[in-house]
């Protein structure tokens, strides 16, 4: 649930859809309540037999009675399979409905640096829908039929019912018992098994390196610590429900012989029909069948309302996280820095030191200084990639990290400094994943002068460039990213050193290109090492331990501070 702007609680997505599933679910129940009916159908055959067949001995009465009662178990077959089926449904409508929105509340939740936490909750949509479709969830609905069971068992005869209600207490209790025993040891499990996937994931992504570097062993140790890990609390919690298992089983045995010995001396003493001894063990069958189902099945439904909640919790964080920034679209123009800072969480450490600074469109900036100085990360607050512990970055008069907000709006381009290439083919690349407009995607390419150069390719624009470019030269990912970056004329581009890997005839196009985003009136801000680009900028910035040491016009900036390289440490 989340609050709204009136204090009171709006239901996540994940709620809404079960809500909406409610109609559904019913049916689901009334089609239980039927399997259920129809299971006492042995009992009443039984003693129907005891009753009218043996004291008549009347071979047509039972001829009509097993017809009836063969009709009834083959009709309780078939709302079984109904409802599982009803089931199967409900969670593949789930699915469909739910994981657009999951995913992209899992990548929000990811982008604000807890990827542990998205990959847990993507799977679980998964393990939701796994929990419908399997027998788990039919038993949910069984387990009210319990008490009708067992207060038949008490019609029956008081003392056959309190047999049946002690044992339905007794594997309770231990149902609990392996809850508490178990629980520890399997969050510590799953947790460990959460870090070592995540860590293979980290790994995988790397490898290359991994192994060009000779740090294959290392990579796999480190894996696989945290799966021994969760493999030993694993056997633990299992080693524990296996005893608890085993004495339920004898529980269950001992109770079955209680009953039909009670159900004897009953018959013996009062003279009843001999049919209640059968009956009253098959309505304790009936009866404890969906407690032990329960039982069984308790890993799997704690399992499926772990994930529920921490899915909706997500959703509620993402949520609440969107309404706090949700601000009016962005009317002004210019890029307004206010004391910026940013502090890095775990060791409390000062990145960014209250920078200010303000652009106006046409304005290309670069960012220079010494390597660890901040440039990246005021890069970074700037595109809206990550947002400042303190100060604020407005676009416009709004908060950039805010902006991805505005569907659709592209207001900011970034090439981040791994470029970061997501994508198959290059108009996808281009076009940001929704290169539905050919038009944009050429019009960027044209932009950044790679027009041609995609055009010599084997596809054209629909080359495959592998995952993460990984069939390109680091030079033609940058030039790739670079034309990302101004798809849709966005009106504040961040480049974080885009030069790094061209040679002269990419610098230059390079130049070209910040030449024309600047006659197009972009702001651009360039992060940089290399001082080549300097005479297509206007504004120089000096970082120096996460502080602006200098600000100004490019020419005044490069005459008062860096005709000295001393002075400015690049
Ligand atoms: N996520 C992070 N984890 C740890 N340290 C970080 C992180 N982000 C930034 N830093 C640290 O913050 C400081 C500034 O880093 P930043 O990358 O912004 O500097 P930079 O000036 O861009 O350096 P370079 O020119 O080498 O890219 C560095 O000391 C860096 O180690």
């Amino acid at each position: 649930m989340t609050t709204n702007s009136k204090g009171s609680q709006s239901p996540t997505h994940l709620v809404t859809a079960l809500r909406a599933c409610s109609g559904a679910f019913c049916l689901v129940f009334l089609y239980s309540c039927g399997y259920n009916l129809f299971l006492l159908a042995p009992s009443i055959y039984l003693l129907q037999i005891y009753d009218r067949v043996l004291s008549s001995r009347s071979a047509d009465t039972l001829i009509m009675l097993t017809l009836i009662i063969a009709a009834a178990v083959v009709v309780g077959s078939i709302l079984d399979i109904v409802r599982r089926a009803a089931l199967t449904r409900i969670g593949s409508w789930l699915d469909h409905r739910l994981r657009p929105v999951v995913l992209t509340a899992c990548f929000e939740c990811g982008a604000r640096a807890d990827a542990g936490l998205a990959n847990e909750c993507y799977k679980d949509l998964s393990n939701l829908r796994q929990f419908l479709d399997a027998p788990a969830s039919a038993l949910l609905f069984d387990i009210p039929w319990a008490p009708v069971f067992l207060l038949l068992l008490f019609l029956v005869h008081p003392v056959l019912g309190a047999i049946g209600l002690m044992t339905a207490v007794a594997l309770l209790l231990m149902a609990v018992l392996t809850e508490l025993a178990t629980r520890q040891p399997l969050a510590q499990a799953s947790a460990a098994l959460a870090r070592s996937q995540l860590r293979f994931a980290n790994a995988l992504r790397y490898i290359q390196v991994i192994r060009a570097m000779n740090m294959l062993n290392g990579a796999t140790q480190l894996v696989y610590r945290d799966a021994e890990t969760a493999r030993h609390a694993q056997d633990g919690a299992m080693q524990r429900a296996e005893i608890i298992l085993g004495l339920s089983k004898s529980v269950r045995m001992l109770a079955q012989i209680l009953m039909m010995g009670a159900a004897t001396w009953l018959v013996l003493e009062e003279n009843g029909n001999p049919g209640i001894i059968f009956v009253s063990s098959l309505l304790l069958g009936r009866g404890l069948a969906p407690i032990e189902g329960a039982i069984g099945a308790w890993r799997a439904v704690a399992f499926a309302y772990a994930a529920f909640n921490r899915v909706n919790r997500m959703l509620v964080a993402v949520v609440a996280e969107n309404r706090v920034r949700t601000v009016p679209m962005p009317e002004g123009s210019g890029l307004v820095l206010d004391r910026v800072g940013y502090v890095l969480a775990p060791a409390n450490r000062q990145i960014l030191n209250g920078v200010s600074m303000r652009l106006v469109p046409g304005d290309c900036l670069a960012l220079i200084g010494p390597s660890g100085s901040g440039k990246s990360t005021l890069g970074r607050i700037i595109a809206g990639v990550q947002p400042a512990t303190f100060g604020c970055a407005l676009l416009g008069g709004v908060d950039i990290s805010a902006l991805p907000l505005y569907g659709g709006m592209r207001l900011v381009g970034y090439l981040p400094q791994d470029i970061e290439l997501f994508g198959g083919a290059v108009k996808d690349v281009i076009g940001r994943l929704d290169g539905t407009d050919a038009g944009k995607v050429v019009e960027a390419a044209k932009l950044v002068g790679l027009h041609d150069t995609i055009m010599r390719l084997p596809q054209g624009y629909d080359t495959d460039i592998g995952e993460g470019g990984s069939s390109l030269l680091r030079a033609q990912r940058q030039q790739l990213g670079l034309a990302r970056a101004v798809y849709g004329n966005p009106a504040l581009v961040v480049l974080d050193d885009p030069n790094s890997s061209l040679d002269y005839e990419g610098e230059r196009r390079l130049f070209a290109a910040i030449s024309r985003m600047r006659a197009m009136r972009m702001m651009v801000v360039v992060i940089t090492h290399r001082m080549g680009i300097l005479p297509v900028t206007n504004k120089i910035a000096i970082m120096r331990d996460g502080a602006m040491e200098a600000f100004g016009d490019s020419d005044w900036i490069f005459d008062t501070y860096l005709q000295s390289p001393a002075r400015s440490g690049t």
